[in-house]
């Protein structure tokens, strides 16, 4: 490989469900390099089918922690061997997925701070952990822990205003407090317990990295208002948890500098500082640079959205985190089931198996459906709980089915009509600055954007997000090395490329909307429906 020019970098890790992956970001924010090592094809001896097991209880998923850290041998040496320049990273940071947990053994971390390197990370931390098939997002087995959480602290909507959402199985005190009733033993010799994210931190630290606010906040246990472990939650959990924990840390923090293991073995500067890092979706935020009253909704299997929010209200629906890039501000997490499965079946039944079609149908009907609305939910939905298709006519009453292509306009409106009016019961307001950015496989489709654009009353841009955590995770280190939370994360990232403008509100979009209640049990007792219809 030719020699390349010196290039002085920050590298962004994601340590996700599938894969390790890294990117290195040079100071005019170009990605320059970027190497992965997935689960299932590079470490079959792990025998996991998409990174994880599901075991026979059909619940419980795991992933094997020493499968993580020989990944990262891996790829340290795939980049060792393509000639990259270590010597040139200037700081780290990255995202791992969220919830998941790790059980550092008593002594774990004498062993972390005398890495030799003459050998492999995994080799040296075989017997590091207390815990080694790690419960990970995926798992749903926590039903009961869930409900002892949410009693302890008074209810659903207690644990969501104390935490940012009320008690979900994946969550991560629910994962610990399972662990504890379930194996007390391992509990005990547990010295220390990690998210993936702060997991990661730690191998490049040579030490236990905190876990950061943004992440900590998908645990149900941090006071996401005052930043701090709550009492209440940790009590309810496990005995000793908060020192098992360690304190949060803003995640912008610089945690320290990496550990000379890396230094010696692969030729990292000594002077390399490590970035608190965080969770995928945090990471992904700050990788799409999403600002305040911006908004991001990824058009995929399943639809999410991205919120940046100021004054967040806590709901039984969705998910509230302490913003990855402003310390003052928050983010909140929509998962929508209903996505492309759901437009697909559509496409498939009123536009004849075809994506033209389906746009035409769009394109020859009115904004706003002459006043018809449609939501579709052939799977249970997650926002909120619901199953089975429910249209409206002008009068609001329910009717079976509308004429073909108001069929395809009812459900392209209706999905984004939920999505905006969740988004506003968590605080969100579209504001005049607003962007939608728009990704996933859907955002390739004017048309949808098209519809995206007016039932927000804000333009539409496209953004490539098939890195955004690792690129997220790189620009928070950049952050991280400018001062973090004294220098605006927009301005050190202010070289990064630009979304491209893909739709804007028709004419008429936001005025013409009129405010009509749908108190609908359909769709879901939690949820008052206020629809604001695009009238004609
Ligand atoms: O559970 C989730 C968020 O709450 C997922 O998006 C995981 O972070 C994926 F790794």
């Amino acid at each position: 490989m030719a020699e390349s020019a010196p290039r002085r970098c920050c590298l962004g890790w994601d340590f996700s469900t599938q894969q390790v992956k890294v990117v290195a970001v040079d100071a005019e924010m170009n990605v320059f390099y970027e190497e992965s090592v997935h689960f299932d094809r590079d470490l079959p001896e792990f025998g996991t089918r998409g990174g994880v097991h599901v075991h026979k209880d059909g619940l419980t998923v795991t992933s094997p922690v020493l499968m993580w850290v020989q990944a990262l041998d891996i790829i340290l040496e795939k980049m060792k061997a393509s000639g990259f320049d270590f010597s040139q990273v200037l700081a780290l940071s990255g995202a791992g997925q969220q919830h998941g947990s790790i059980y550092w053994q008593a002594g774990a971390q004498q062993a972390l701070k005398s890495l030799s390197p003459d050998l492999p990370l995994h080799q040296q931390l075989q017997a590091c952990f207390s815990i080694n098939d790690c419960p990970v997002w995926m798992d749903s087995s926590t039903t009961a822990q869930c409900r002892q959480l949410e009693a302890a602290v008074g209810g659903a909507q207690a644990l969501s205003c104390l935490t940012g959402s009320r008690a979900y199985e994946r969550f991560t005190g629910n994962q610990i407090a399972k662990i504890y009733q379930q194996n007390p033993k391992a509990y005990s010799h547990t010295e220390r317990i990690s998210l993936v994210s702060s997991f990661a931190a730690s191998l490049f630290l040579g030490s236990y990295s905190p876990i950061d606010y943004s992440d900590g906040s998908g645990m149900n246990l941090l006071h996401i208002q005052d930043k701090v472990w709550s009492q209440a939650c940790l009590g309810s959990c496990a005995p000793h948890l908060e020192e098992k924990l360690g304190p949060p840390v803003p995640s912008c923090s610089v945690v320290g500098a990496i550990s000379s293991f890396y230094v010696q073995r692969y030729g990292f500067p000594p002077g390399c500082k490590v970035v608190a890092f965080t969770g995928d979706n945090p990471a992904s935020l700050a990788g799409m640079r999403l600002e305040e009253g911006d908004i991001a909704v990824s058009l995929g299997t399943s639809d999410t959205l991205f919120l940046w929010l100021q004054e967040p209200m806590p709901a039984l629906e969705g998910h509230i985190f302490c913003n990855p890039v402003d310390p003052q501000h928050y983010m909140a997490l929509l998962c929508f089931k209903n996505g492309s499965l759901m437009r697909e079946k559509i496409r498939d039944e009123f536009a004849s198996c075809s994506w033209s079609e389906f746009s035409k149908a769009l394109q020859s009907t009115e904004m706003g459906n002459g006043g018809n609305l449609g939501f579709y939910f052939d799977v249970m939905e997650i926002t909120p709980e619901i199953i089975g298709r429910h249209r409206f006519n002008t009068e609001k009453r329910k009717v079976s089915a509308f004429p073909g292509d108001m069929e395809v306009r009812a459900l392209i409106e209706g999905q984004f009509m939920a999505k905006r009016i969740h988004a506003e019961g968590l605080g969100y307001r579209v504001m005049s600055k607003t962007k939608i950015l728009a990704t996933g496989g859907a955002s390739h489709n004017r048309d949808i954007l098209q519809v995206l654009a007016d039932v927000f009353g804000a333009p539409v841009y496209v953004i490539d997000t098939a890195n955004s955590a690792c690129l997220g995770s790189a620009y928070r280190a950049f952050h991280g090395l400018a001062g973090g939370t004294d220098v605006p994360f927009s301005e050190v990232v202010k070289l990064a490329p630009n979304p491209r403008l893909a739709a804007t509100p028709s004419p008429g979009a936001s005025q013409s909307v009129r405010s009509t209640d749908i108190t609908e049990p359909v769709l879901g007792e939690k949820t008052q429906f206020k629809a604001e219809k695009l009238a004609e």
